[in-house]
């Protein structure tokens, strides 16, 4: 077997310190060499957002530019058509057969999983890492999720990782959300405590009004 690979898949609407410090803590907790962030194309579960694929892509890559073992993969921005999580598990699966691949999400993602396509094989495809979201609880899961979870839960440990199984991170982990930095730059407010790519953002002139329900 190669060594394992991390995938990490959101909207990165915009891209935020909480991405980046989760996607570091996944990279060392399980000794991760890479770590692919995959920015959505074109989201099957929320309004498309009005800033394109390609522009949070270029932000994302602007953002992890310092980091090591953190790699842009453009493959959903480059996708015609909604973008499922099982197309792009089986398109890597395809392109590296030796390979354990070790995928990421929230705790807020986890709690609509019965949502996503296919959710059940997703998780034979890989070993699924959720991040205990500041705010989220655990008890608040659906059945059908926490009975998955139950089990095939296994530690967070590089040594754990398993197809089929769940791991839960224990670290500490920002409350920002892409919402809250949307709103403030929506009001014109400094955001460079919430972003690494503030300047960026703000010069694009994007988000200045607001597109979040109030
Ligand atoms: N601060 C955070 N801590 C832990 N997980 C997070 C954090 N921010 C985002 N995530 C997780 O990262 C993935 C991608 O997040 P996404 O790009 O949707 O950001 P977001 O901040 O949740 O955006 P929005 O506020 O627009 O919903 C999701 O699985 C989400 O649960
Ligand atoms: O495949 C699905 O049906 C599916 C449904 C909802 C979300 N996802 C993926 O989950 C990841 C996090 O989504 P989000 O909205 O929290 O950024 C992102 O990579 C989405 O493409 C995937």
């Amino acid at each position: 077997m190669h060594p394992p690979l991390g995938i990490y898949g959101g909207t990165f609407d915009p891209v935020h310190y909480g991405h980046i410090k989760l996607a570091g803590i996944f990279r060392d907790t399980f000794k991760l060499q890479e770590v692919r962030l995959i920015p959505t194309g074109v989201p099957p579960h929320r309004p498309p957002p009005p800033v394109s694929p390609q522009q949070r892509a270029d932000w994302v890559a602007e953002a992890i530019a310092a980091q090591p073992g953190l790699v842009l993969d453009e493959r959903e921005v480059r996708r015609s058509g909604y973008c499922y999580t099982i197309d792009t598990l089986r398109e890597l699966q395809r392109e590296h057969p030796q390979t354990l691949l070790v995928w990421l999400i929230g705790g807020d993602s986890l709690a609509g999983l019965p949502g996503w396509r296919d959710w059940q094989q997703l998780l034979e495809l890989g070993h699924l890492v959720v991040a205990a979201r500041p705010g989220f609880d655990f008890a608040t899961l659906p059945p059908p999720v926490s009975d998955q979870l139950q089990k095939r839960l296994a530690i967070a440990s590089p040594e754990a990782l398993s197809h089929g199984k769940i791991s839960v991170l224990p670290a500490p982990l920002l409350s920002v959300s892409s919402t809250a930095l949307r709103q403030r730059l929506a009001r014109g407010e400094d955001v460079s405590d919430l972003t690494p790519v503030a300047a960026s953002i703000v010069s694009s002139g994007l988000y200045r009004q607001s597109s979040d329900p109030v």
